[in-house]
């Protein structure tokens, strides 16, 4: 098996929704794919309406192979704060043409302000490692483990674009997403994220740093976290750039020019226009204060390379057959 998605931006590139199939007959959800969580939940007719503004919900009662997975619970909380909670059932669920027929999907009977608020939001689909799946008292497995054995590569891809659509593949690596070689390098699943080392940093005419640091590619974070220092001395290359101490976040002028930010993986270079870091208005009311695309992570001991980084490049996670798991990254 193999198949693509189309995932399409919301505003700012905030997230990247792509439609899900869940149930008989068909039931379409537009989901945030996260490869920093491994539940798949979605927003459900379970829900009370004040939790609802919009999003679209699953019912598994208008699905004739919806089956309630007796006794089961889950419960999550983000880095961002939002979780959300619920029961288990178990449907068929299609991505992009890729089909499995027992998937757990967990439906949500709690959702905090902040999915409420997130109109387009229907729920997530967990792309990291199923040891982190939240399902008790029978953790359970994400989409992309459950369809492994039937995929033609052991492979998911995604090519994120800044405001435009792209595209989620499972099981196959379009050539035609990327130029030049691929260069893979080795992820330590054993938090459950595909963690990996950042071999280095440059950015605008500084000379590149061969200063290794750990981070997690995560395609359900809007920006990327990097080490304070690294942060630090990015900012100091933008005029009129500041630790707005109440966002504890870099803000400058909306017509700063930024530098280019480049991070090495392995041998290669990879480069994150500077159009990219100049991420959005803080207020919208304020045309004049910008919010940057990259941000000091919170001293968690790794980075968190969201989506500002992933879109400037083709990234492959790959489960591997015997070996470890590792991921691709090429130019595009
Ligand atoms: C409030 O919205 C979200 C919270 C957390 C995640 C996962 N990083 C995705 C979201 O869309």
């Amino acid at each position: 098996d193999s198949g693509s998605a189309k995932t399409t931006p919301e505003k700012d590139d905030l997230e990247y929704l792509t439609p899900v199939s869940i149930g008989t007959p068909p039931q379409v959800l537009n989901l945030d794919f996260d490869s920093g969580s491994s539940d798949l939940w979605v927003f459900s007719s379970e829900l009370p309406q004040s939790s609802v503004s919009g999003q679209s919900l699953y019912d598994p009662s208008k699905s004739s192979t919806a089956e309630e997975v007796q006794g089961a619970t889950w419960n999550i909380s983000y880095g961002d704060q939002s979780s959300s909670n619920g029961i288990v059932y178990r449907d068929v669920v299609n991505v992009g043409g890729v089909e499995f027929k027992s998937q757990a999907v967990e439906i949500a009977t709690t959702v905090s302000s902040q999915f409420t608020r997130d109109t387009n939001n229907d729920g997530l689909l967990g792309l990291a490692f199923s040891s982190i799946n939240t399902v008790q008292p029978q953790q359970e497995k994400t989409f992309f483990d459950n369809i492994l054995s039937n995929l033609d590569a052991p492979v998911w891809t995604a090519d994120l674009k800044y405001h435009a659509p792209g595209t989620y593949d499972f099981g196959v690596i379009d050539k035609s997403k990327y130029t030049g070689d691929i260069t893979y390098t080795d992820v330590d699943q054993s938090d459950g994220f595909w963690m990996f080392d950042v071999a280095g940093y440059g950015f605008g005419n500084s000379t590149f740093k061969a200063a290794p640091f750990k981070g997690i590619a995560d395609t359900g974070t809007t920006l990327a976290m990097i080490p304070a220092e690294i942060a630090g001395a990015y900012y100091r290359q933008v005029k009129g750039a500041k630790l707005d101490s109440q966002q504890g976040a870099y803000v400058f002028p909306c017509d700063s020019v930024l530098p280019d930010f480049i991070f090495g993986v392995g041998n290669a270079r990879y480069t994150i226009p500077g159009k990219f870091i100049n991420y959005s208005l803080l207020d919208e009311s304020d045309p004049t204060t910008c919010f940057g695309g990259l941000q000091p992570d919170m001293g968690i001991g790794f980075a968190i390379l969201g989506d500002i980084l992933l879109k400037s490049t083709f990234v492959v996670f790959d489960a591997g057959t015997e070996s470890t798991p590792r991921l691709g990254f090429a130019k595009k």
